[in-house]
Parts: structure tokens; C-alpha cells; sequence
């Protein structure tokens, strides 16, 4: 019998080094935001409408043209390989199994062309903006020539904030795990502990390009034609200007509670952000982000608009336990979950959530 997601977190953080757990648990400053999106989540309830035929219920759906076996998705985080030794290709091969798309970070731990080669579902590959220009466009095209479907660029992290778990553990990447993808000189900061200090922060001081802008956007236009998606975003006047900017699906998200602390969190967000798409009438994706531990979380997100949702920690919990079959066995367990809300709540397709199907959960801006 499967286990239930809280049972995956219990066996991962027995499993995991300590310092390791920290760096997949933790969150920022006062890490009030790692339960504010699982509050307003919880807050929210659901308003099921009865005499509806569900006797076939289909989760599947489309997300930016990709097919998926439900509104799910897997988000990018970085080095797999500090849960299992298979590391993102295990995560691939789960993803796949389960039907579902997998983010993979720029910092994976495997590289784009052997997941590419292990998963059977769609990929997007997930950016920061370095300062080296050059190492971003090679690895655009390595991710374009592999198959890789759409572009996510995290603009929520200039720098990584200031993780208190981490800088107690003077947290570094092992010397066996390595951002593959990346050449060597541009990841040593990443490496090597220091008493009182996060390495991964140094290291995205260090190569993270915090200058940027929306008039940079046009230079990765110009780089590729895949889509562009971006992640963090968490205004109306953003998403505003994202849908100016041609984007093409936005990722409504917190970090998993990990950059800014007492912000507004994601799931209180996403009205705005999927008003402010309508508003403009763009052909814009909104996914939420963060905090999602139940299949009910999917049905609330839906209702509010979103057109998917992503998972994270829970993914890596899976791998954590038992590799490919763990992370399968995560996302499948989400998804039966996810099923069953569909037939309670008279709603047999995903496009089926009206945004009278759950309670008001935020007040406005
Ligand atoms: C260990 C870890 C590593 C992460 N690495 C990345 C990353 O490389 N890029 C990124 O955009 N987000 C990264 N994130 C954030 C996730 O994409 C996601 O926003 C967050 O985990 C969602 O919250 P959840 O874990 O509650 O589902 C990471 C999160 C964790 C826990
Ligand atoms: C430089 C690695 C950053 C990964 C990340 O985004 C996170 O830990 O949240």
C-alpha cells in the first residue's frame, strides 16, 4: 500500500543527512513562509455541487500544449542527487510514469541530455540569469537541441536569501554533486564549507546577474523560440507586464517559503494574478506554486483560476525514500487524491472548478 505523503517527509528526513534535510525543509529569515501557504490554503474550503454525472472523471489537461495526465507538475529543484544517487534521472523516469511534466532546475545534478533520455513526459528547463550570458545561451540551446519544451526563468531570487538552517549548518555542496550542466570555474562557490555561511548563497552573489530587467527579457526572445515562463511572480502589475512581454504561462509562487520573508503567499495571490491575465486577454498559463500536499489543493487552485499546479518538496521526499519508485508513488498519490475531489465536488474535468467551488481566500490588495 502506498504511503502517505506526511510518511514519504518522516522516512526522507530519517534517511537524509542532517544538513541535507535542512536545505530541503528550510526556508528564509524567520521562515514565516513556509506555513503561510499551506494556511491560506487550509482556510479555504470547498463548495461541491451534487447530481452532476461523474461516473467518468478525466484529470487530464494541457499545459502550454503539453498533454498531461492531470494538473500537476513537478518544480525545479536543484540537485536531485543529494536525495538519491539516480538523482533527476530517477525523477524523470517517475515523472513519465505518472504523466506529469518535470521542471528540471539549472543546477540539476544530472545532465539534460540523459534526463531528456529517461523521461517519457514533457520537460521544461528552469533558469536563473547568470552573469555569463554565454553559459546560459549554450545551455538554451543544449536544453532546445534535447527536447526540452518551455523556459522558466526564477525572478524571484536575485540572490538566495539569507536561509538561517544553512548558514548555521555552513551549508555547501558536496564534492561528489555537481551542477553538471554548468562549466566547472562558474560553480566552485557553490563548494566548500564555511563555518557560519551558505555556500549556495555566496555562489549565486557571485554568478547571479541581479541587474536585470524586463527590457532584458528581449534578449532571451532572441536566443530561443521556445516559450517563456516565469517564476515568482506574485502582483497583478507584474503578471501585467509579463503578459506585455509575450510571456506565456506564469508560475504564482513563494519558493517553497524560501527568498522573500513575510510576503503575501502564493495561493492568496492567484485571484489577482489570473484577473489581471484575463483583464488583458492573453493566451498566459497560471500555475500555482508551493504548499500543495493534497489532491484537494489542486481543486481549490483550479477553482481560483490556475491551470495547474506545481509540487515540490513532496517530490523530493519520494526520491529520498526509494528512487523513481518513490517519486511515482508520491505523484500518483496526489493525483487518486485529486480524482476522487473531482467525483465529491460534481466536477469530472479539470475545466469543470467553477470560482464559486471555494471560499473567497484573501482580502484585496
Ligand atoms: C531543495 C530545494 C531546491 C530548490 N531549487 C530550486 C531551483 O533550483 N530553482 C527554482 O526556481 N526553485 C527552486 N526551489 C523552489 C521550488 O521550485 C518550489 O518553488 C518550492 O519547492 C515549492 O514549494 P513546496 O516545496 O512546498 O512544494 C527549490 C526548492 C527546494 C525545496
Ligand atoms: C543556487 C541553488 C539555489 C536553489 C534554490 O533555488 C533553492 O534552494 O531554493
Amino acid at each position: 500500500m502506498a504511503l502517505a505523503l506526511h510518511a514519504y517527509e518522516a522516512a526522507a528526513k530519517e534517511r537524509l543527512p542532517g544538513p541535507v534535510w535542512d536545505f530541503f525543509a528550510g526556508g528564509s529569515g524567520t521562515e514565516s513562509m513556509l506555513t503561510a501557504g499551506r494556511k491560506a490554503l487550509d482556510r479555504m474550503q470547498l463548495r461541491p455541487r451534487c447530481l452532476v454525472d461523474v461516473s467518468h472523471c478525466d484529470p487530464r489537461t494541457r499545459l502550454l500544449g503539453s498533454d498531461l495526465a492531470a494538473p500537476l507538475a513537478v518544480a525545479p529543484m536543484a540537485y536531485h542527487r543529494l536525495a538519491h544517487p539516480e538523482g533527476e534521472v530517477a525523477t524523470a523516469r517517475a515523472a513519465g510514469e505518472a504523466g506529469v511534466l518535470l521542471t528540471v532546475s539549472m543546477f540539476a545534478s544530472r545532465t539534460l541530455e540523459v534526463i531528456a533520455a529517461a523521461a517519457s513526459g514533457p520537460l521544461w528547463l528552469q533558469l536563473y540569469w547568470l552573469r555569463n550570458r554565454a553559459v546560459m545561451r549554450d545551455l538554451i540551446h543544449r536544453a532546445e537541441a534535447a527536447g526540452y519544451r518551455a523556459l522558466v526563468l526564477t525572478v524571484d531570487a536575485p540572490r538566495v536569501a539569507t536561509r538561517p538552517r544553512d548558514a548555521r549548518n555552513g551549508w555547501a555542496i558536496p564534492p561528489d554533486i555537481r551542477a553538471v550542466n554548468l562549466p566547472e570555474e562558474t560553480m566552485s562557490a557553490s563548494h566548500g564549507s564555511r563555518a557560519g555561511e551558505s555556500a549556495i548563497a555566496r555562489h549565486s552573489r557571485d554568478q547571479f546577474d541581479s541587474s536585470i530587467t524586463w527590457a532584458d527579457l528581449a534578449w532571451l526572445r532572441e536566443t530561443t523560440s521556445l516559450p517563456l515562463v516565469l517564476k515568482g511572480v506574485l502582483t497583478a502589475e507584474d503578471a501585467e507586464l509579463a503578459v506585455k512581454h509575450g510571456v506565456s504561462a506564469l508560475i504564482v509562487s513563494n519558493h517553497g517559503g524560501r527568498q522573500l520573508d513575510f510576503a503575501r503567499s502564493a495561493p492568496e495571490c492567484l485571484t489577482e494574478i489570473v484577473e489581471a491575465v484575463k483583464a488583458a486577454d492573453a493566451e498566459c498559463q497560471v500555475v500555482l506554486d508551493g504548499a500543495i500536499r493534497h489532491g484537494a489543493d489542486i481543486a481549490k487552485a483550479l477553482c481560483l483560476g490556475a491551470d495547474a499546479v506545481m509540487t515540490g518538496r513532496p517530490a523530493l521526499w519520494g526520491l529520498a525514500h526509494s528512487g523513481t519508485e518513490g517519486v511515482t508513488a508520491v505523484l500518483r498519490h496526489l493525483m487518486d487524491e485529486f480524482e476522487e475531489v473531482m467525483a465529491l465536488m460534481g466536477a469530472p474535468t479539470p475545466t469543470d472548478f467553477p470560482r464559486t467551488g471555494v471560499t473567497q481566500p484573501t482580502c484585496p490588495h
